[in-house]
C-alpha cells in the first residue's frame, strides 16, 4: 500500500483517484510516500524519510524547497498549463475592470441604498467621477511568455490592444502558440517605457525577485497599470509606494495582498484567485495526482521540475530506479553493482537535467527480499546517489 498526504484544498476529482484506488491510503499516516500540495509553504517542513515525491497542483513551486528535496531524493512535480486559462481570464477581467474603475464604482454604488428613490439621480450626478478608458488601442506589455503569458498576449490582441512581450527564455512550444502580431521586446526596459499596462507572468526565483524595482519605476510611462498575478515578491514594495504616490504607477493590481501593499493608494487587491475556478482546480488536482501515482507505481517521470521527463515501457519483472548526480561513470557503477546479483538487464534508460540525472533499469527476474536489500545498499553507497527504489 502507498500513502499520499495532502495540504490545502485539493479538488475532489483528484482525491477520488486516490480514494478509489485500493492500493492507496489518502492522508493515512505520518509517513507518506507522496505529498499533494497547492500553495502551502513547505520551506520549514520536515520531510519524513518516506517521502519519494511531491506534486504541486499548480504552476509556481516557490513554496517548495526544490534543492533540499532533490538532495533528499524527492522528485517535485508541478502541473504546467493546467490553470493557465483561469489566470488568463482573471487578468483580462482585471485589465478591463481597472481601466474602467469598476471596483471602486461598484463599491460606491453598493452604498447608495439610503438615497431611496433618488438613487438614479445620484448615480447620474456622480458617475463622471468613475469615467475610465478603453483598453482597445492601448499598449500591453507581457513579461513572461509561458503557459499564461501566451494566452494573455493572444487574447489581448483580439481585444484590440497593441501587445509587446519580453521573454528571453521562451520555449519553442510557446513560440509556436504565440500570435505573430505580438511584438518582441529585446530588453525589459522597452516594456516599461512604452506600455500603458504591464502584466507579469514569470516564476519567482532568486533571479526574478524584485524584478520590478525603483530603476524600473524610473523608466515607466507615467500612470501605467501593473498587473501582478504571478507572485508578490516580483515587485519591490519598498519603492512601489512612492511610485503609486507620485502617479508613476497609476494602479497596482495584485493577486498577493499583504499589509504593506494594502496601505498604499491605488492598489487593487485580489485574494489570490488566479487559479480559483472549479475547472482549473480540477485540472491541476487530476494532473498532479496522476503524475504522482505514475511515479510511485512505475518510476516514470513527467513534468518534474528537478528531473527530466523519463519514460520506459515496463519490459522486465522488476524495475530499479536511481536518482543521482549528473556526473561521469554513474551508469557504469550501477550496472557493476547489479552484476553481483546474476540478473539480466531487460531494458534501461538514463536521462539528465542540469546537475541531476535518473536511471531506470528493468530486470529480467524478481530479486528476493534479501537480494533487494543488498542491491539497494550497494547502489546507495555510490557517491552522488540520492534515491534507489525497486518496484
Ligand atoms: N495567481 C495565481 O493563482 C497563479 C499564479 N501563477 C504564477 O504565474 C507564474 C507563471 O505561470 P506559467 O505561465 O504557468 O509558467 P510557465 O513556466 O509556463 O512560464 C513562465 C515563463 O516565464 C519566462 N521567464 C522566466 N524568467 C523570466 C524573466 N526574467 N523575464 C522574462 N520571462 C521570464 C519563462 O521563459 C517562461 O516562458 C507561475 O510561476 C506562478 O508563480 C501561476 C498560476 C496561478
Ligand atoms: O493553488 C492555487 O490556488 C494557487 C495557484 C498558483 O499560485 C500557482 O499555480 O502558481
Amino acid at each position: 500500500m502507498l500513502t499520499i498526504n495532502t495540504f490545502n484544498a485539493i479538488s475532489q476529482r483528484g482525491l477520488s483517484l486516490i480514494e478509489e484506488d485500493l492500493n492507496y491510503y489518502l492522508n493515512g499516516s505520518g509517513d507518506p510516500d507522496g505529498i499533494l500540495v497547492r500553495s502551502k509553504n513547505l520551506h520549514d517542513f520536515e520531510f519524513p524519510e518516506s517521502v519519494k515525491a511531491i506534486a504541486r497542483a499548480g504552476a509556481g513551486v516557490n513554496n517548495i524547497p526544490i534543492d533540499e528535496c532533490t538532495e533528499k531524493g524527492i522528485v517535485v512535480f508541478n502541473t504546467p498549463g493546467a490553470n493557465a486559462n483561469a489566470v488568463k481570464e482573471l487578468v483580462l477581467a482585471n485589465l478591463i475592470a481597472s481601466s474602467r474603475n469598476l471596483f471602486s464604482a461598484v463599491g460606491w454604488a453598493q452604498t447608495l441604498q439610503e438615497h431611496g428613490d433618488d438613487v438614479a439621480a445620484v448615480v447620474e450626478a456622480k458617475k463622471k467621477e468613475f469615467v475610465g478608458s478603453e483598453i482597445k488601442g492601448k499598449k500591453l506589455g507581457v513579461v513572461g511568455l509561458g503557459a499564461i503569458g501566451v494566452l494573455v498576449a493572444n487574447d489581448a490582441l483580439a481585444l484590440g490592444m497593441d501587445v509587446v512581450a519580453y521573454d528571453p527564455f521562451i520555449s519553442v512550444d510557446a513560440a509556436w502558440r504565440l500570435s505573430r502580431d505580438v511584438n518582441r521586446a529585446m530588453h525589459i526596459d522597452e516594456v516599461w517605457a512604452e506600455c500603458d499596462f504591464v502584466t507579469l507572468h514569470i516564476p519567482l526565483t532568486d533571479k526574478t525577485n524584485r524584478l520590478v524595482n525603483g530603476s524600473s519605476f524610473n523608466k515607466m510611462k507615467e500612470g501605467m497599470t501593473i498587473l501582478n498575478f504571478s507572485r508578490g515578491e516580483l515587485v519591490d514594495e519598498s519603492t512601489l509606494g512612492q511610485a503609486l504616490e507620485s502617479g508613476t504607477v497609476g494602479k497596482y493590481v495584485t493577486d498577493f495582498p499583504n499589509p504593506r501593499v494594502l496601505s498604499m493608494k491605488n492598489v487593487v487587491p485580489v485574494p489570490h484567485l488566479g487559479a480559483s475556478t472549479v475547472e482549473s482546480e480540477e485540472n491541476c488536482a487530476v494532473m498532479a495526482t496522476k503524475q504522482l501515482k505514475t511515479y510511485l507505481e512505475t518510476g516514470n517521470i513527467k513534468h518534474a521540475v528537478n528531473l527530466p521527463d523519463v519514460e520506459l515501457p515496463y519490459s522486465g519483472k522488476m524495475r530499479l530506479t536511481v536518482m543521482h548526480k549528473n556526473i561521469p561513470n554513474m551508469v557504469g557503477q550501477i550496472t557493476t553493482a547489479l552484476s553481483g546479483f546474476a540478473v539480466n538487464i531487460a531494458d534501461m534508460i538514463n536521462r539528465s537535467k542540469a546537475t541531476w540525472a535518473y536511471t531506470m533499469i528493468d530486470l529480467d527476474h524478481v530479486l528476493t527480499e534479501e537480494e533487494q536489500a543488498g542491491l539497494k545498499q550497494k547502489i546507495e553507497s555510490i557517491e552522488g546517489v540520492v534515491s534507489v527504489r525497486l518496484i
